[in-house]
């Protein structure tokens, strides 16, 4: 289990991690989400003890990372977004070096790391690690996290630049690594990911926690609140300054885009589009997502 007491992180003065106060139960997978710059990979280093709150407190399993560094470190992995190997060491070799750091026996090394690279889906990589793709290091990086046996697994952006295959490995093993009893904390971006495979979510938000359920529960919260709103034009969009949008998201230089609204504003949108010669392909309520939900805390920035 990972609790978190008043965890706080100033630097020079400013707080960027304010009072979080939550925990993740043992066996849950929990996606920490939130804009850029809102305190997630400063969460995440305390967490796994990279560097020290200035204030509150980071439990594993009820002990403190801070006072008891050494044991709590033996039982978190952790895969950072660019994790770092030897470039000139196979993947078996580079996960010797680290099961060495762990004081791991050679025969249980040789089992282990046989078993987490056909895991991982990389027992035929013979090649050094300097030569593999970004998701063959991203796979190698959950091998890596998993090689101490861990009771909780920390994650950022764990599967940015995976194919759909090794996305759908990754889901995969996040689950059964869920079932063993792990607990487990990923940071992403991707939100549609999250919401296929956390339990829980927590938005962050200027270093605070502004939103925490299962994705059930934050959808069940927009229902009776607001609208989504696809919108697609032939010709670029100004900005929808309708008022009731929330917050709108503009894809495919500005001919497509998401739009959260107090509520079913496809009228006085469609008309503010016409009014401006902006030819209109497609105007459709979408269904509730994960993304819709939290959009407007990322815009709150
Ligand atoms: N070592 C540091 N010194 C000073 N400020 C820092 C330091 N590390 C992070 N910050 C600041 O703390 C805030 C939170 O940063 P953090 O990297 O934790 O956000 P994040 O949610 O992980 O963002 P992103 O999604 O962009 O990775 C940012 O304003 C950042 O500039």
């Amino acid at each position: 289990m990972i609790r978190f007491e008043h965890l706080m992180k100033e630097y020079s003065g400013r707080r960027v991690v304010d009072d979080l106060t939550f925990q993740v139960p043992q066996g849950e997978i929990f996606g920490l989400i939130g804009p850029n710059g809102a305190g997630k990979s400063t969460t995440i280093l305390m967490l796994v003890g990279l560097i020290e709150p200035t204030g509150g407190r980071c439990l594993i399993n009820g002990e403190d990372i801070v006072t008891e560094p050494i044991r709590v470190k033996h039982r978190i992995g952790y895969m950072p977004e660019d994790v770092g190997f030897y470039a000139d060491l196979t993947a078996a070799r580079n996960l010797d070096f680290f099961a060495q750091l762990y004081g791991m026996k050679p025969a249980e090394r040789k089992q282990r790391i046989e078993e987490l690279l056909a895991l991982v889906g990389l027992d035929g990589a013979t090649q050094q690690v300097g030569a593999f793709s970004k998701g063959m290091r991203q796979r190698l990086g959950l091998a890596g996290a998993l090689l101490n046996d861990p009771a909780v697994l920390v994650l950022d952006e764990p599967t940015a630049n995976l194919d759909p295959p090794g996305v759908a490995d990754f889901r995969r093993i996040l689950r059964d690594a869920a079932a063993e009893g792990r607990t487990i904390l990923i940071s992403s971006h991707i939100l549609p990911e999250v919401d296929q495979i956390c339990t829980s979510v927590g938005v962050l938000a200027r270093g605070r926690l502004v939103a925490m359920g299962t994705p059930g529960d934050l959808l069940q919260k927009q229902e009776g609140g607001t609208v989504t709103l696809c919108v697609e034009t032939r010709d670029p969009m100004p900005d929808l300054a309708v008022p009731g949008v929330l917050c709108v998201s503009y894809d495919a230089p500005r001919r497509e885009a998401l739009v959260v609204a107090e509520r079913d504003l496809g009228d006085e949108i469609a008309a503010f589009l016409v009014g401006r010669g902006v030819r209109l392909l497609r105007l459709a309520e979408r269904q509730p997502s994960l993304e819709s939900v939290v959009l407007p805390y990322y815009r709150e920035v």
